[in-house]
């Protein structure tokens, strides 16, 4: 079968207008295909350069492909069922500043460039203390401090040479987080005060919020995929119909991303923190909640799980009684936006792995579920019994063992090493069961806060961890739904 590549399709050629750091998923289904959509209907004509994040990544996959990839997107569209192949043309150069770091800073000079984009999942916007200006840099945030600044020189700091950087991290207020970061490295490496005036005033970091379901590469139907496109592509990627962007930014943004000209979803607002709270709490708290318990339970898939007669109410009890009662907006609202969410959980063309969910599940538990159980328990003075259950079935899904088949558990080795050894210490007794909580709830590198200290959450906890121990996940959970 042929392989994918220009003699398959010769996309136009594109200036430059975007600077993008991560090759991943979710940007190619995501920001890539609204660049795309802008170069479609609206005249954008922009082309994107891709910048790997890792020393280890898809740059090279990228260019032998010269460029090109398929987006599959899959669900309900204006009432229908649609499934789209679309052919992504809008990337037209990919570096690895690893091995190419003058390659890298040379994109500081393309005049065309206006926008930087970004996703380099929530531990990207990070600050590493031993990053130089020379490089090759480790941290993202550095690698575009030493851009930015081959920018200022290039240009002789001229004021219209500035980029909007809008990070898509699922971190809260991911601009101002990046800013800060930038700007510690010039400060720290001694960048000059021009420069930090030109950083400052020239600049815009923009606070965003993404939604949009991508399960990515079809590795266990990817024959199938080829036979149906007619081609080989190794970067395929698929994702649901619904998309939404909510960015915070200037004025002009709408100028520079002519978006009301497509049907991408993309809204432009003063304030974000509502959009994000809203989707993080209750569609990605509802992912984590829900994936160690229903894989536990023995199922795959979001979809089989929503469906699923005891699973299915454990997750909207979760949602409904537990989550949204903590969420300051009204309460319709969120009652119809978490409806939404289980109509996106239970699209029919698209199988979402519980387990891919479940990379870095302790970090998810603290940012997206720990907030609204902690929330509920100042509110109620009561713990949200399904969010705990959650909490305990984690320990347990940590332990790596689903009968006799191996979990790939996929987090931080500091985090693999706590529950090694934590479970290796575990006597199979109650004080076993307290014993091994107790060293999670309060050393877990990710919590915030020692989790022992919230009142009552220990002992909950060895109770529904005993519970799943001694009883299976499928009683326990029983137990729980009473
Ligand atoms: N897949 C989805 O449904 C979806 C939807 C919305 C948001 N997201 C967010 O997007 C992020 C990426 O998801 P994906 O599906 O594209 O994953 P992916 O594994 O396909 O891509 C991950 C990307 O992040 C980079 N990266 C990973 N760790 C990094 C680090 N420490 N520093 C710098 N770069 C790093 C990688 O180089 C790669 O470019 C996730 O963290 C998630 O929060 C995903
Ligand atoms: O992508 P992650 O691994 O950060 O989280 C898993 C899912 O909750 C997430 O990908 C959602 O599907 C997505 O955030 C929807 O917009």
């Amino acid at each position: 079968m042929e392989k994918l590549s220009k003699a398959l399709h010769q996309a136009p050629p594109r200036p430059i207008k975007v600077i993008q750091f991560g090759e991943g998923n979710f940007l190619r289904a995501f920001t890539d295909w609204t660049v795309q959509k802008l170069n479609d209907e609206a005249d954008f004509n922009g082309g994107i350069a891709v910048v790997q994040p890792l020393p280890v990544g898809l740059v090279d996959l990228l260019a032998s492909q010269d460029f090109l990839y398929t987006h599959t997107l899959k669900g309900i569209k204006n009432g229908e069922p649609v499934k789209e192949h679309l052919l992504n043309d809008s990337i037209v150069s990919a570096v690895n500043p690893y091995t190419d770091h003058a390659g890298y800073l040379g994109l500081a000079a393309v005049e065309t460039v206006k926008i930087v984009i970004s996703n380099t999942t929530e531990s990207g916007i990070a600050y590493e203390p031993e990053d130089t200006l020379e490089g090759p840099q480790k941290g993202f945030p550095a690698k575009l401090t030493a851009l930015l600044h081959a920018r200022f020189k290039a240009f002789g700091g001229d004021p219209d040479k500035g980029f909007v950087i809008i990070p898509c991290e699922l971190i809260d207020r991911n601009g101002d987080k990046l800013k800060e970061v930038v700007e510690r490295h010039a400060r720290e490496w001694q960048l000059g005060e021009a420069f930090e005036a030109w950083l400052g005033e020239a600049n815009t970091f923009c606070n965003s919020l993404v939604d949009r379901i991508v399960p990515g590469y079809p590795r266990d139907r990817i024959q199938e995929v080829w036979e149906e496109l007619g081609y080989e592509d190794q970067l395929v990627v698929e994702s649901e119909q619904f998309n939404l962007w909510v960015i915070e930014g200037p004025a002009g943004l709408k100028e520079l991303l002519p978006v009301d000209r497509t049907d991408c979803n993309v809204l432009f607002v003063e304030d974000m923190t509502p959009y994000r709270t809203r989707k993080v709490r209750i569609l990605n708290g509802a992912h984590t909640t829900l994936v160690p318990v229903a894989y536990l339970y023995g199922i795959d898939t979001v979809k089989e799980s929503v469906e699923h007669p005891v699973v299915g109410k454990y997750l909207a009890q979760a949602v409904y009684e537990e989550i949204i009662p903590t969420l300051d907006l009204p309460k319709e609202e969120l009652e119809s936006f978490a409806a939404e969410v289980m109509d996106r959980f239970r699209n029919p063309f698209i199988s979402h792995q519980l387990l891919s969910i479940s990379l870095n599940g302790m970090s998810k538990y603290n940012t997206r579920v720990l907030p609204s159980l902690e929330a509920y328990l100042r509110e109620k003075g009561a713990l949200p019994k399904r969010l705990v259950f959650s909490l305990a079935a984690m320990l347990v899904f940590y332990r790596g063992l689903r009968g006799e088949e191996t979990i790939p558990v996929n987090d931080a080795e500091d985090i693999l090493e706590l529950f090694r050894k934590a479970w290796a210490a575990f006597d199979g007794s109650e004080e076993g069961c307290r014993s091994l909580a107790r060293t999670v709830l309060a050393h877990a590198p990710v919590w915030t806060a020692d989790l022992t200290a919230l009142p009552g959450l220990l002992d909950l906890v060895v109770e529904y961890l005993g519970l799943i121990l001694e009883k299976g996940m499928e009683e326990a959970l029983q137990e729980v739904l009473l």
